[in-house]
């Protein structure tokens, strides 16, 4: 099974009401821990490699790690790049063999947007990879923001669907109140499911992708804190409001804090618990592991996108 696009996947996430998920990778564990979650559940998934990613385990050393991973696991799995900041690191992607990048232009003003996506989606289309973009600018959210801050960094509905005919792009990043990080609500969690629904039916069969979607487990925060950590006051978007976007049309659901946590309260603990250990494998594999049962909880009792394959 080579490394594929998202365009079949998306599809079938769209006609059966499920998200992939696409999960954030930097190094040996994550990968394997990923990848076995989504081995036992029959999962497809998307593996995203950000620019720090790249900066932090070498791009080369990253491909090589899911390309065993495919072997491994005859998965199909798709090779993504988050957050491209330009054209020059989306065509650096595409020709390193990602399947799929995202170009995110969204801080710059619509038209530009456009110009940077279309720029991005004729290359990438020419070599047979899919392109997101984003529009909207993420950000986090607090009770009292009002209906026009909403519309100065939500993306708006109309301009959501003029955008993808204009650039022909393959999916989309909106914002609808979700934020990237541990700290995405100050008071009660809520998402625009208004505008949400509003952009769907702008765009219909179209696949929407959902960033800063991680739930931020309290039981994971706890662990962390209680083995030594100090992240106080995280927040993150309640599971039932991941399930009800996937009924809407968002297709990708992006993945990092809620790995981050689980893996890191999961070290934290064994580095507590086996004071006398130095083998890094000990408390790596317990991160391993940490980070399967975090991937086999989302796709099964979040995503939906078990037994899709
Ligand atoms: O959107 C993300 C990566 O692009 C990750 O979001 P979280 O920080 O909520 O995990
Ligand atoms: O969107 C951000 C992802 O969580 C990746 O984070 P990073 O840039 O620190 O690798
Ligand atoms: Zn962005
Ligand atoms: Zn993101």
């Amino acid at each position: 099974m080579p490394l594929i696009t998202s365009k079949e996947l998306f599809k079938k996430a769209y006609e059966g009401n499920y998200a992939i998920g696409a999960f954030n990778v930097n190094n040996m564990e994550i990968i394997q821990g990923i990848v076995e979650a989504a081995k036992e559940e029959r999962s497809p998934l998307i593996l995203q490699v950000s620019a720090g990613a790249r900066k932090y385990a070498n791009p080369i050393y990253l491909k090589k790690l899911v390309e065993a991973a495919i072997e491994d696991s005859n998965l199909p799995i798709v090779l993504h790049l988050d957050h491209g900041e330009d054209f020059e690191i989306c065509k650096q992607c595409i020709d390193d063999g990602f399947t799929s990048v995202m170009i995110d232009a969204s801080h710059y003003e619509f038209e530009k947007n456009i110009e940077i996506t279309k720029k991005v989606v004729e290359y990438a289309h020419n070599k047979g990879v899919v392109v997101e973009a984003e529009l909207g600018r993420l950000a986090g959210v607090e009770d009292a923001v009002n209906v026009s801050e909403k519309d100065a960094t939500y993306t708006v509905p109309e301009q959501a669907a003029e955008f993808v005919e204009k650039t022909g792009v393959d999916s989309l990043a909106i914002a609808i109140g979700t934020s990237h990080g541990a700290y995405k609500f100050k008071g009660e969690p809520s998402l625009d499911f208004e505008r949400l629904k509003q952009i769907q039916k702008l765009l219909p069969n179209f696949p929407l992708v959902l960033h800063g979607a991680s739930t931020v487990l309290p039981e994971f925060v706890s662990l962390c804190n209680k083995y030594g950590g100090n992240i106080p006051g995280a927040q993150g978007v309640p599971e039932e409001m991941i399930r009800q976007a996937a009924q809407l049309g968002v297709c990708k659901v992006n993945i990092d804090t809620d790995l981050r946590l689980a893996m890191t309260a999961a070290i934290r603990k064994d580095l507590i618990d086996n004071p006398s250990n130095f083998d890094p494998r000990k408390y790596l594999g317990a991160g391993r592991t940490a980070i399967k049962e975090m991937v086999q909880h989302k796709i099964k009792n979040v995503l939906g996108s078990n037994n899709a394959i």
